[in-house]
């Protein structure tokens, strides 16, 4: 059984008389340890398909199983449940509270945890390490770089050890150089740390990291690429 599958999933919208479907009965299989790369046109649908997978949006039909449980059917409160424990999102705008520091930043998806607080600082401190910003663990996100804040959102995205990593343009806001950095921290965290995620990305470059690379278009998803394992060079002192 795959880690994520989704099955005859559409989801419509009513644009005044018009009726968009994004997602025309989609089939897909996410293997745990993948890295999915999701590429396509403006406006197709790509931030829907990992809305609906993350639980924030229902489809009208199908069916998303993560992990065995069939989260379309979860009551609101029990979603929110669900997603605290195995779910991580990624945005692109890192999304962080101003008035918290990168570890209250880190610590809120754990907050929704049964976790001690000896439990919680500990895995605040191993995010913290993944993304290597032990030093800036005080800092405010006003006296981080861009990068920097980008690496506090991986660490929320990743602190209560998700089955899924979800990530909505992760670069898209980033330069060039910042940008690689985070192409490879994402890598990292997927070769070492066995991280599953689905990544939305315009970027040809950080898709061409993903061991596997879909289209949507028009409603379906297309294949276009699967190397069995993420192939971006590690760089040496990149981290
Ligand atoms: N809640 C909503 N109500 C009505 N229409 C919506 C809603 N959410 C998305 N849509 C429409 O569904 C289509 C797909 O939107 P979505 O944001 O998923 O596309 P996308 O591929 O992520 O786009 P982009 O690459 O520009 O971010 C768009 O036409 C959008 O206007």
């Amino acid at each position: 059984m795959a880690l994520v599958e989704i099955r005859n999933l559409t989801r419509w919208f009513k644009k005044g008389d018009e009726v968009i479907t994004p997602l025309d009965d989609i089939d897909l299989d996410v293997e745990k340890g993948d890295f999915i790369s999701l590429m396509g046109p403006s406006g197709t649908g790509k931030s829907t398909l990992l809305n609906v997978v993350s639980g924030i949006d229902q489809p009208q039909s199908g069916s998303v199983r993560v992990d065995g449980v069939e989260i379309t059917k979860l009551s609101r409160g029990q979603l929110a449940d669900w997603r605290a424990a195995n779910l991580g999102y990624i945005f692109q705008t890192h999304n962080l509270i101003p008035v918290l520091t990168a570890h209250e930043n880190i610590e809120l998806p754990l907050l929704l945890l049964p976790l001690s607080g000896a439990d919680r600082r500990r895995r605040i401190e191993l995010a913290m390490e993944a993304v290597g910003l032990t030093d800036r663990a005080h800092h405010y996100p006003r006296q981080l770089s861009g990068g920097q804040e980008q690496r506090v959102g991986i660490a929320r995205a990743i602190v209560a050890h998700p089955k899924v990593v979800v990530a909505d343009e992760p670069t898209g806001s980033l330069d060039a150089e910042t940008s690689q950095q985070i192409q490879v921290l994402l890598q990292r965290l997927n070769q070492e740390l066995e991280i599953t995620m689905l990544m939305v990305t315009h970027d040809d470059h950080i898709a061409a990291i993903a061991s596997r690379q879909l289209r949507l278009d028009r409603g379906k998803i297309i294949e276009t690429g699967n190397t069995g394992k993420s192939h971006f060079p590690l760089v040496a002192g990149s981290r």
